[in-house]
Order: C-alpha cells, then sequence, then structure tokens
C-alpha cells in the first residue's frame, strides 16, 4: 500500500516576539497561513524494521537529520510500531528558506505513517508530537490560517486571507532560524506588528486591512545580514505587488497581488535578478 501526502509550505502574515524564554526560545505571536508551493511525499510499508529516505533534491540530508525521518522515528517509537516505512520526498518548497519545508515534511510524515500504521491518532496528539520535532510542525500538521503563540505550538485557527497571488522569491543566500533569534534584542525592537489587528484584517474579510497590517520583528536581523533581502522587498513593492514581507527568518520574501494582471510583470521582473521565483495561491 501508497500513502501519499501534500506538504505545503507556509508564510508568516505577521510575527511578533515578546521576549526570550529561560529554556532560549522565543514568546512569539505570529499568523500563519499556507500556500499552493508543495512537496509531494510517497509512504510505503517495508517489511524490515527500518526508515529509509530518498528524494530527487540532492542538496537535503537523506539520513536522521532529515525532519520525516525524525517524524518517523518518533511515531514509530512512541507507539512501538515495528515495521519499517520507505518515504520519498519530491522536494518543491526551497530550502532554509522560512518557508518551514523540513517542518511540513515533518508534519505530513505524522499524517502519513498515522494512516499507513492505521494508529487512529487523533490530530491534537499528533500535533504534541510535531512540537517535540520543531516550533513550526504542529501548525504544518492541521494548516488552514492560525494564530501561533508560545514558542509557536500553541494554536488558534482563524479566518483565511481572501484569496489572492502570492509572490515568492528567494535570493541564493543561507539563513538560519536559530543565528537569527540568536542575533534578536527582543527589548530593542521598536515597532510590534499587532496580532489583535490582523485578525480583525482576517474577520473583515479585507484585503487591503490585511496587507496594511503584515509585519515581521526579524526583517530587521534578517535585512542587517543581507541587505540584499531590503533591496528585493522594494523591487517587489516597485513592480506593483499590494503588501510585501520576509517570510520567518528569511531571505524568502513574498508579495500579496490582488489583480491576477499585475503577476506577470512582478514575477519576470523579479526573475531578472532572483532565480528562484513563484506564482502561487493561497490555500485557503
Ligand atoms: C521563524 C519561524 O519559522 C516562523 O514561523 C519559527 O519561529 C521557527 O520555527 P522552526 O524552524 O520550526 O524552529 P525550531 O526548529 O523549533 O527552532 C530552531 C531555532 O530557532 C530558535 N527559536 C525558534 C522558535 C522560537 N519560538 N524561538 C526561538 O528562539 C531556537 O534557537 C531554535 O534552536
Ligand atoms: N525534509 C527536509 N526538507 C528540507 N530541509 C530539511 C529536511 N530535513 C532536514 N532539513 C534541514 O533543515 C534545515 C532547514 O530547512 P527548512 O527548509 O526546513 O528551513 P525553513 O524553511 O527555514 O524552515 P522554518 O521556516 O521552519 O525555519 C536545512 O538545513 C535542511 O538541511
Amino acid at each position: 500500500m501508497k500513502i501519499y501526502e501534500k506538504a505545503p509550505a507556509k508564510i508568516n502574515l505577521m510575527l511578533d516576539v515578546l521576549h526570550k524564554r529561560p529554556d532560549g526560545y522565543h514568546e512569539v505571536e505570529m499568523i500563519m497561513t499556507m500556500v499552493d508551493l508543495a512537496d509531494r511525499l510517497e509512504m510505503s510499508a517495508l517489511p524490515r524494521d527500518t526508515i529509509i529516505i530518498s528524494s530527487q533534491a540532492g542538496y537535503i540530508p537523506l539520513d536522521e537529520k532529515n525532519l520525516a525521518f525524525q517524524a518517523a522515528k518518533l511515531i514509530k517509537e512512541r507507539y512501538d510500531v515495528r515495521s519499517g516505512v520507505y518515504i520519498h520526498l519530491d522536494k518543491k518548497i526551497p530550502v532554509a528558506a522560512g518557508l518551514a519545508g523540513g517542518s511540513s515534511d515533518a508534519a505530513a510524515t505524522l499524517r502519513g505513517l498515522n494512516r499507513l500504521w492505521r494508529l487512529g491518532i487523533p490530530d491534537a496528539e499528533l500535533m504534541e508530537l510535531g512540537a517535540e520535532l520543531g516550533s513550526d510542525v504542529p501548525f504544518c500538521v492541521t494548516g488552514g490560517t492560525a494564530l501561533a503563540t508560545g514558542r509557536g505550538e500553541k494554536l488558534t485557527p482563524l479566518k483565511s486571507p481572501p484569496q489572492c497571488w502570492v509572490i515568492l522569491a528567494k535570493l541564493p543566500i543561507n539563513v538560519s532560524t536559530s543565528e537569527i533569534y540568536g542575533r534578536l534584542r527582543s527589548e530593542e525592537i521598536q515597532v510590534h506588528p499587532s496580532a489583535v489587528k490582523m485578525q480583525q484584517a482576517l474577520e473583515n474579510g479585507s484585503f487591503t486591512e490585511v496587507c496594511g497590517e503584515l509585519g515581521n520583528v526579524l526583517e530587521d536581523v534578517t535585512l542587517q545580514i543581507h541587505p540584499e533581502v531590503a533591496h528585493l522587498k522594494e523591487t517587489m513593492i516597485r513592480l506593483g505587488a499590494d503588501g510585501v514581507l520576509m517570510s520567518g527568518s528569511g531571505p524568502t520574501v513574498f508579495g500579496l497581488v490582488s489583480k491576477e494582471s499585475k503577476v506577470p510583470r512582478i514575477y519576470n521582473g523579479l526573475r531578472g535578478f532572483c532565480k528562484e521565483v513563484y506564482a502561487v495561491r493561497l490555500l485557503t
């Protein structure tokens, strides 16, 4: 039997950091939603008690460092599953991009193995397992649009944004999430984006208000190290995107666009100097 799961990328519509916690993580307030750019996972049972990962992407680890491997190992151990699994990852989401590619693969593995091995684990429990793998994994288990608090694992479902185009552009630079959080001085943050106002904008179903409330306090940190990301943002605005923000710890920048007729100009304008550009829809 084969099980297929789609693992979509997320974007952060807003990301605020309240303070650093004694455990080293940061207390956050984020609103996240999914976009229609996804990895695809194929899972099949193996008679031997082993986990094998393969991928067409040559640039991700295929051993225990892979988040899908870690998810499979965790669920196997916790539910005492004695059979093995072969997982093929068809990677489409850029890696280390701020789009939670690895986290979404981990979440898809938890969902898929729950089905493959008929474990009957409720979503809430899958999300708890996910939290052991990474802060973004619980959100990726259910997706949708949600407010995430705590270190990102406490979730409240929200109304999805009005449908629009999302242009994603990733420069060929590597950003480490722990380095960005490590450099952040939360007490020095000048402007905090508002989760309340973004929730209101979503409630109102107002695309203009959503664009007006976009904000990410990690942007300043990443832009200081990589000024080219600021240039990318400016270019996207100049080309006509309605709202522009860096996702997560970056370096991917996304632009929200309501009019389809504007998409080709923005897409082509960015492709001029950025190899990885995608024009996708929200997963509402
Ligand atoms: C930047 C975001 O992607 C936005 O959605 C998340 O906040 C980070 O999610 P993630 O990559 O799943 O994060 P984790 O794998 O749990 O943590 C990576 C590193 O980021 C830092 N980290 C992460 C989440 C958080 N609330 N505070 C932190 O300080 C920690 O140094 C941690 O070692
Ligand atoms: N299945 C996977 N897909 C992509 N990267 C993975 C995977 N498993 C482990 N990794 C490793 O995880 C690191 C982060 O990659 P990932 O694509 O998850 O970052 P990200 O999009 O910035 O995530 P986040 O937004 O959650 O911080 C990379 O160094 C990569 O080698």
